[in-house]
C-alpha cells in the first residue's frame, strides 16, 4: 500500500492537509458549543447569537470542505488503483505464457475487479478515514486539555485500554477477509465457467443445470459473505460498546468536576461531544487498523516475483529435439521424441487425440521448460532462452481466434499502426477474404463472423506479423477444403518459410510437399 501512496506523495500530502483542516473545524464547532452554553447560562444573549453565527459558519465550511475532500479522494484512489491494475497486467506480460494459462480467466477478472474494489474500500479509503480520525482525536485532546488535565488523563487511560482490546480480533478478521477474497474469485470464475459452457448445456437440453450450478456457486459466496459480515460487524459492535462505556466514565468525571466548581457548566455539552469524538474515533482507528491489515494478503497477489534472466534467440535456426520426454505429473505424454526441424523445412505433426501434438508445439514455443532430453535452437538450449524471443520469431495460429469488440482493422492489425492498407489487402487476398476490405473500419465483435472467417482472421494476424516461421495448431480445421488447401499450398511452396503444422486431417494434396510427417503415438513410443 505504501508504494502506491508514495507514488502520489504530493497529492496524498495535500489530501492529508485537507483532512486535518476538516477535523480542526469539526472540533472547533464542538468547542463553540461549550462557549455558547456558558453564554446561555450567564444570559449573554448577544454573545450567544454571535457564537451561534460562528457555529453555522463552521458547519458550512465543514460541509464544503467535505465535498472537496470526497471528490479529491475519489480521483486519488482511482489513480492508485490504475497503478495496481497495471502492475498486475505487466506481471502477466513479463512472465511466461504458461504462467498466465495456469490461472483461469475468471480468476484474473476477480483480481482485477473484486480485489481492487476491496483494496479501494478496505485499504485506501480506510487509510484516509484513519488519518481523519487521528486528527479528530488529536484536536479533541487539545480541546479537552483547555478544560481540565484530569479529563485528558482519564481519556489517555481509556485510550490505552481501547487500543489493546481489539488485537485478538485482528487475526480472525484477516482470515475472514482471505476467505472472502477467495470466495469472490470462485464466484467470478465459477459463473464465467458456466456462462462459457451455456451453449453446451443448451444443446444438450440441460438448461436447468446452468441455473442449478450458478445458484450453488452464488450460495457458497453468500455464506462466506455472511461469515465475513458477522465477523466484521461483531468487532465493530464490541468496539462501539467499549466506546460508550468509556464516554460515560468521562461524563461522570466532568459532572463531578462541575459539581466541585473546577470547570464551567457549559463544558459538559462540549466534553460529551468531544469525548464522543475521541472514543468513536478510537474504536474506528482500531477497527480500521484491522481492516487495513486484512488487505495485505490481497496486495500480495499484485507483487511481482523476480524472473530469471534468459538469453534471447538471435535468429531462428534449426530446432533439434533429442530424446525429449515430457510428463504432466505421472502421465508421460512425449516419450523420447527425436526430430530436427530444419530452417525452411515443412513438417506436419499428426496423431490421435491426446497423443501430445499441442504439447509438442508448446515445447517448441518454449512454453514448457520442465522437459527431459534436449531441445536445441542452433546451439542454445530452450531452457536458457527467453520464450518471448522464440514467440517473436514465429507466427503462431491456434484453433481459436478471439475477436475484439473493435474495428475489423484493429482486429486484423492488433492495433499495429505500421501495417498499411496494402499489407492488409495482400493478407486478405491470401486467405480469400478480399470482400472484407469494404468493411475494414466497421465495428465488429465475436458474433460478426463465421468460425471459418474467424480462423482466417487469425491467419491474417499471423501473416501480417511477417515471420518466416509459421506454426499452425489445427489452424485450418474450420475452413473448407479449397481454402485450407490454398493457404497451406502458399506456405508449402515458399522455400523461405519454415512451416510446422499440427493437424488431425492431413490434406491429401499437400502431403507430398512436406519434408516429414511426424506421426505421434507411433514414432515416439
Ligand atoms: N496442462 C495440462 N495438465 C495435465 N494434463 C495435460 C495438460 N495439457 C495436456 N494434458 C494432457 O496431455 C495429453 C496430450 O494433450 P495434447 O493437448 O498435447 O494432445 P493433442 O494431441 O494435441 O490432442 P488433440 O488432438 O485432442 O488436441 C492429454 O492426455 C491431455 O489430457
Amino acid at each position: 500500500m505504501r508504494t502506491y501512496i508514495l507514488k502520489y506523495k504530493y497529492e496524498n500530502l495535500v489530501h492529508i492537509i485537507l483532512l486535518a483542516l476538516n477535523a480542526a473545524i469539526f472540533v472547533s464547532a464542538s468547542v463553540t458549543l461549550a462557549l455558547m452554553t456558558n453564554q446561555l447560562v450567564s444570559k449573554q444573549i448577544q454573545s450567544f447569537l454571535a457564537l451561534l453565527g460562528l457555529e453555522v459558519g463552521l458547519y458550512v465550511i465543514y460541509l464544503v470542505l467535505n465535498y472537496i475532500i470526497t471528490v479529491h479522494q475519489a480521483k486519488l484512489i482511482q489513480k492508485m488503483s490504475l497503478v495496481i491494475r497495471l502492475s498486475y497486467l505487466s506481471k502477466i506480460t513479463h512472465h511466461s505464457f504458461s504462467e498466465f494459462r495456469k490461472i483461469d480467466i475468471g480468476e484474473h477478472l476477480s483480481v482485477l475487479n473484486n480485489d481492487i474494489q476491496l483494496i479501494e474500500s478496505n485499504g485506501f479509503t480506510s487509510i484516509y478515514i484513519l488519518c481523519s480520525t487521528v486528527f479528530t482525536t488529536l484536536f479533541s485532546i487539545i480541546a479537552l486539555l483547555s478544560y481540565d488535565v484530569r479529563i485528558v488523563l482519564l481519556v489517555i487511560l481509556l485510550t490505552l485500554c481501547l487500543t489493546y482490546l481489539p488485537k485478538p480480533f485482528a487475526t480472525k478478521m484477516k482470515k475472514a477477509m482471505e476467505r472472502f477474497s477467495k470466495a469472490n474469485e470462485e464466484l467470478v470464475s465459477g459463473i464465467s465457467d458456466q456462462l462459457y459452457g451455456y451453449a453446451d448445456v443448451y444443446y444438450a437440453s440441460r438448461k436447468h443445470i446452468f441455473l442449478r450450478q450458478v445458484k450453488s456457486i452464488v450460495e457458497d459466496y453468500i455464506s462466506q459473505k455472511i461469515i465475513y459480515t458477522k465477523r466484521s460487524t461483531s468487532t465493530e459492535t464490541l468496539m462501539s460498546l467499549f466506546s460508550v462505556i468509556a464516554q460515560m466514565l468521562i461524563l461522570l468525571l466532568t459532572g463531578l468536576l462541575i459539581i466541585f466548581g473546577n470547570i464551567a457548566v457549559g463544558t459538559i455539552a462540549s466534553v460529551g461531544q468531544i469525548s464522543g469524538n475521541i472514543f468513536n474515533s478510537l474504536s474506528t482507528i482500531n477497527q480500521l487498523q484491522v481492516t487495513i491489515k486484512s488487505v495485505e494478503p490481497i496486495l500480495r497477489k499484485f507483487e511481482d516475483y523476480p524472473t530469471v534472466s534468459k538469453s534471447d534467440l538471435p535468429i531462428f535456426q534449426d530446432i533439434n529435439f533429442k530424446n525429449v520426454r515430457y510428463s504432466f505429473g505421472e502421465n508421460a505424454i512425449i516419450k523420447g521424441f527425436t526430430q530436427t526441424f530444419k530452417e525452411g523445412g515443412k513438417y506436419a505433426i499428426t496423431g490421435c487425440s491426446g497423443s501430445g501434438k499441442s504439447t509438442l508445439l508448446n515445447l517448441l514455443l518454449g512454453n514448457l521448460k520442465d522437459y527431459e532430453g534436449k531441445i536445441l535452437f542452433g546451439k542454445l538450449e530452450s531452457k536458457e532462452i527467453d520464450e518471448n524471443s522464440i514467440v517473436s520469431a514465429c507466427a503462431y495460429v491456434g484453433s481459436q481466434t478471439h475477436i475484439y469488440n473493435d474495428t475489423l482493422r484493429n482486429n486484423l492489425t492488433l492495433w499495429n499502426d505500421a501495417i498499411t492498407d496494402t499489407h492488409i489487402k495482400e493478407a486478405l487476398e491470401r486467405v480469400n477474404l478480399l470482400s472484407f476490405l469494404s468493411r475494414i473500419d466497421e465495428q465488429v465483435n465475436d458474433g460478426s463472423f463465421s468460425e471459418g472467417q474467424k480462423q482466417r482472421i487469425g491467419l491474417i494476424r499471423a501473416f501480417l506479423k511477417g515471420s518466416s516461421v509459421v506454426i499452425f495448431d489445427e489452424a485450418t480445421a474450420n475452413l473448407d477444403h479449397d481454402n485450407a488447401t490454398r493457404i497451406e499450398y502458399q506456405l508449402l511452396s515458399d522455400p523461405d518459410i519454415t512451416f510446422i503444422t499440427v493437424t488431425h486431417h492431413l490434406i491429401k494434396e499437400s502431403e507430398p510437399y512436406f519434408d516429414k510427417i511426424v506421426r505421434l503415438g507411433e514414432s515416439d513410443e
